[in-house]
């Protein structure tokens, strides 16, 4: 049976990339067939699986210069029963693509905000006065580009060739290690893997309403390699914690930690464990 794996499109978006790399090797791994399906949006590209009309989603979660990416947790903490099955990590490499012939005539510049951030340093040296405009994807602004030959989109070199856009500069991203974590989201509860992700909201905001399930984890040796919070959005100064521990579902100690957690958190949602699968294997 052929799987459908949902990404951010349209085409050519580092999601995408990630899309077809996990699809290779599921292809070259386990022989499975698969069907990429593009969406809009990181919030469609994950209701589509919780809504059945694909089998798995690719999405970009925490980049190595920009951190986390907001909405992906944020559709997470909403959607429920979305399990991480497997984490992949892509270099992005930036490039400013256009049909102007130089610099100085660009006016506009549209991407993905994560992108434009990703950039942005190198923007203010070359590009100091230009509008920039964020889009839903990388692509998305490669298309908006197509009649304007004053305006610019950032977007990976893959995207050139798809598009028939020129590349005017390359490598325009402000860390030459620029690289971005993705996870590959489905239903089938994911308990094996080195790596668990959770997240909960603290009963009160009250002194040691986060220290004390951090405890939890330090006090059994169990390694957290991040802590992110978001707003719950019900009022200001009221915050969500997203932790990924070192640790697998699987050991005595992260259930044990797990069942402790109840009486410091008001809602706890556990994302899976799941294996981080190495570039050269891609
Ligand atoms: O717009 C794209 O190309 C995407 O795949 C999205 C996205 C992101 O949201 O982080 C993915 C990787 C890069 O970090 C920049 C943008």
């Amino acid at each position: 049976m052929t799987i459908a794996i949902a990404h951010l499109g349209p085409t050519g978006t580092n999601a995408e990339t990630a899309a077809l790399a996990y699809a290779s090797w599921l292809t070259k791994k386990k022989g499975q067939e698969t069907l990429l399906s593009p969406y809009p949006s990181i919030a469609q590209t994950l209701r589509s699986v919780v809504h059945k009309k694909v089998d798995l989603a690719v999405v970009p979660v925490e980049n190595s210069t920009e951190g986390s990416v907001a909405i992906t947790l944020d559709t997470l903490w909403e959607l429920d029963r979305l399990q991480i099955q497997q984490e992949l990590v892509l270099p992005i490499s930036h490039a400013l693509l256009s049909h102007s012939k130089s610099l100085s005539q660009i006016k506009t510049v549209y991407s993905h905000p994560q992108a434009l951030a990703q950039c942005q340093k190198w923007l203010e040296g070359f590009l100091p006065s230009v509008q920039l405009i964020p889009t839903n994807s990388t692509t998305e602004a490669v298309q908006q580009i197509s009649q304007d030959p004053q305006a610019g989109a950032i977007a990976a070199p893959r995207a050139s060739k798809l598009y028939d856009v020129p590349i005017l500069a390359a490598d325009i991203n402000d860390y030459p290690d620029n690289c971005t974590r993705f996870w590959v989201m489905g239903l089938t509860p994911s308990t094996s893997g080195n790596r668990t992700s959770i997240a909960f909201s603290v009963p009160a905001n009250v002194p040691g309403a986060l220290v004390k399930p951090l405890q939890v984890f330090a006090q059994r040796g169990i390694n957290l390699s991040r802590i992110e919070s978001r707003p719950t959005k019900r009022s200001l100064g009221e915050y969500l914690f997203f932790l990924d521990l070192e640790a697998s579902a699987t050991e005595t100690s992260t259930q044990e930690a797990l069942a402790e957690l109840s009486p410091y958190t008001e809602v706890l949602k556990i994302f899976g464990s799941y294996d981080v699968l190495p570039i050269s294997t891609l």
